[in-house]
């Protein structure tokens, strides 16, 4: 797939700040870093500042992921896992982080705190029916298949 330009803007408070790049060749996500010092305690969540906007071309989105590592050593993720950033959504991108583990962890500004991946989006028009038609599974679902 062609690479995409997305324009980017620096806010204020975004200064000085490295803008979501990626950090190897064959990396998926750009990574994002924190523009606030932020101390997130057990159980708490927070939208983490990054200290840009972005002009996503139309017929796209941007997902905002976790990272592996921070999930894996101390239980921080993003708590809506995928995040939407919309390509009509003209402010801040911001970082909803939680800490699922029992200490606290502390976001510094300039730690790289989620991943940033751009998608194509499917839309779609819903038309509604009066009947589906048949299938072999029919409404079964949420481990239906193979019971024992
Ligand atoms: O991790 C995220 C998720 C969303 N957003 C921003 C961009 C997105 O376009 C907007 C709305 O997100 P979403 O549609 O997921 O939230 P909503 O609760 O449906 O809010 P809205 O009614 O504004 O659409 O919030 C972020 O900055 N980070
Ligand atoms: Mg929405």
């Amino acid at each position: 797939m062609p690479e995409i330009t997305i324009p980017i803007l620096r806010l204020s408070h975004g200064e000085g700040l490295p803008i979501p790049a990626y950090a190897t060749a064959g990396a998926a996500g750009m990574d994002v870093v924190s523009a606030e010092h932020h101390h997130l305690a057990p159980g708490a969540r927070h939208a983490v500042a990054t200290g840009f906007a972005m002009a996503i071309p139309e017929g796209y989105e941007v997902q905002v992921r976790p990272r592996s590592g921070l999930a894996l050593k101390h239980g921080v993720t993003c708590l809506n896992a995928p995040g939407t950033i919309d390509s009509d959504y003209r402010g801040e991108v911001k970082v909803i982080l939680a800490n699922l583990g029992s200490e606290p962890f502390a976001i510094r500004r300039g730690d790289r705190i989620a991943q940033l991946v751009p998608a194509a989006v499917q839309r779609a028009t819903l038309s509604e029916v009066a009947s589906l038609d048949d299938t072999a599974r029919g409404s079964g679902g949420f481990g239906s298949t193979g019971q024992r």
